[in-house]
């Protein structure tokens, strides 16, 4: 069994072993409305090792990251011994994307000055299991690789006192017997102190000598496990008989709660002489089908996930805000006759229309299929098809409310200056209405091709940003095309640009230049072959993975 690795560079002042190490007194936390822990006195000192038991949501990981430092009390005083070295372990371990797991080991061997050889770190990945993929992303490790790499992290520069919050989640017998052997080695042999935050009593009575009882943020009993095990057997007996006599003091303090709300409602209710509608039905017995359930759940997803209501309410407020006023100043070109606020108008409606498709629908896609939703929702037959569909169709409703949400606020800002039918309409609007279809429907062919592309929202995000910014910027959502469209070198960047060949007759409609030009006859095959392309692609690739 290997042996952390103990020679650091940096000097490491010893800590007084005499004195606590942690010491908590009086500490509270709140959470908004919620008490999570009320009124904690707790004293950590050398060699502890202390075993945090109760049950969910009792307050257990807000007492260990409030000893670990990584979260602060709301009232209440925490000592920690200067030179006291802390390893942590927790719950919810996330790490940045894109860095491998040997990046993050070395990250931590570097931060700590540990002198590791590349054996000993061999040994050390063998120990873990995490030897074979070393060189993968974290984010692509499975739940209980992550777990073994956040338990290697938390002790690998060998801590004084060591904070482990259920440390056997997701770990297979095997790995855990090596992992917990690896830690008596190191912890119980060394005489460090720890922390063991778990639901697995077992772990309790193997490494612990203290423990105590957690219930609604309060220590409801503390001792040594040793008097436990003698008084009630194992430390498991101790605690049934500790939730359940919890339980039912919960209980009682519930019920005579609801009791007393529902005297009170009732009391309102006859006052004011209504009827008492006690209790509302949430779900009525019938049958809602398999597909409005799951439309009301995407729409849910949509409102409270703040970024589409941003995106397309708030969003084109700010930039017509901001660029509307930058060019309202500048008057219509003697040339072309084209107001260039108009123009701009029209650019950051189409703009937003694409937007839908660059980010929204690969995203909902994306995230509704790698959710555990998903797979439960294909274990109840939902057609995958079904929900492709529902999401282009909501998609489609953003983009009309997009387009004319941003025409209303060019109205807004600049219909007194200019005439609203001169600033948020079109100048010809029968040419717009077929590249405005065109349009809309490559961007819900983008989308889906990116949804095909991509298999984490993370990645997606960070390419869609990319290919976005210069689509926006080179289809006039930024400043007025004619400004590109002028300039000697940028005039021909627009070709990349996939909207360029049904937009550039658009904003000629929109800003009343429209002409049928041989050029169309190139253009409108080339849109049309684009949306071929990323509906072709993204129907060969977008496949059901329930
Ligand atoms: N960041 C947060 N915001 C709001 N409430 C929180 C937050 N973190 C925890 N809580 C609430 O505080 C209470 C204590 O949570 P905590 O995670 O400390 O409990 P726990 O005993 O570790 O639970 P578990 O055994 O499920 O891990 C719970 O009611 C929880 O819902």
């Amino acid at each position: 069994m290997p042996k952390l690795a103990t020679k650091t560079g940096l000097k490491r002042k010893p800590f007084d072993k005499k004195k606590p190490l942690v010491e908590l007194k009086n500490v509270t936390k709140k959470y908004k409305n919620k008490v999570a822990l009320d009124g904690i006195d707790f004293v950590i000192k050398s060699g502890d090792r202390i075993g945090i038991i109760g049950a969910n949501g009792s307050g257990k990981s807000t007492m260990s990251e409030i000893i670990g430092g990584i979260r602060q009390p709301t009232s209440g005083e925490v000592i920690r011994q200067d030179n006291l070295v802390i390893g942590l372990q927790f719950q919810d371990s996330k790490y940045p994307i894109g860095i491998s797991v040997m990046d993050m080991i070395k990250y931590y061997l570097h931060t700590f000055s540990i002198e590791m050889s590349e054996s000993q770190l061999k040994e050390l990945l063998r120990t873990y299991q995490i030897n074979g993929f070393e060189n993968k992303f974290i984010e692509g490790l499975s739940g209980g690789q992550q777990q073994r790499l956040n338990i290697l992290l938390s002790v690998i520069h060998d801590p004084d006192l060591v904070i482990l919050d259920e440390v056997s989640t997701g770990l297979d017998i095997e790995v855990r017997a090596q992992i917990f052997d690896f830690l008596k080695q190191n912890i119980v042999k060394k005489k460090k102190a720890m922390i063991l935050v778990t639901h697995m009593m077992s772990e309790v009575e193997d490494f612990c000598e203290k423990y105590i009882y957690v219930h609604n943020g309060v220590i409801k009993d503390a001792g040594k496990v040793k008097d436990l095990i003698k008084e009630y057997g194992s430390v498991h007996e101790y605690t049934w008989k500790m939730f359940e006599e919890n339980k039912k003091a919960d209980l009682k303090k519930q019920y005579e709660e609801e009791e007393k709300q529902a005297k009170e409602k009732a009391d309102k209710a006859s006052n004011k002489k209504k009827k008492n509608k006690v209790d509302h039905l949430i779900s009525e017995n019938k049958d809602y089908g398999k597909n409005w359930p799951l439309i009301s759940l995407m729409l849910k997803y949509y409102y409270k996930g703040f970024f589409v209501p941003f995106f397309l309410l708030a969003y084109p407020i700010l930039i017509l805000f901001l660029q509307g006023f930058a060019f309202s100043t500048m008057d219509a070109d003697p040339n072309t006759g084209i107001l260039p606020i108009h123009s701009l108008v029209g650019s950051i409606s189409m703009v937003q229309a694409m937007s839908v498709g660059i980010f929204i629908i690969p995203q909902t896609i994306l995230e509704f299929k790698n959710s555990v939703l998903m797979k439960r929702i294909g274990a109840t037959n939902i057609k995958p098809v079904f929900f492709v569909i529902s999401v282009i169709f909501i998609g489609f409703i953003f983009i009309m409310i997009a387009f004319l949400w941003t025409l209303l606020w060019a109205g807004i800002f600049f219909g007194h200056k200019f005439g609203w039918n001169v600033v948020a309409l079109p100048s010809d609007i029968l040419p717009t209405i077929p590249f405005l279809i065109i349009l809309i429907i490559t961007s819900i062919s983008l989308g889906m091709m990116f949804a095909s592309i991509f298999k984490s929202t993370t990645s997606f995000i960070a390419v869609s940003n990319v290919f976005y910014l210069p689509v926006a910027f080179l289809s006039g959502g930024f400043v007025p095309i004619e400004m590109i469209t002028n300039s000697e070198i940028l005039k021909y960047v627009t070709y990349i640009n996939p909207f360029k060949y049904c937009l550039d007759p658009f904003l000629a409609a929109w800003n009343g230049k429209f002409v049928f030009q041989s050029i169309y006859y190139a253009y409108i095959p080339i849109s049309l072959a684009i949306i071929a392309v990323c509906i072709g692609f993204a129907g060969w690739k977008l496949r059901w993975q329930a």
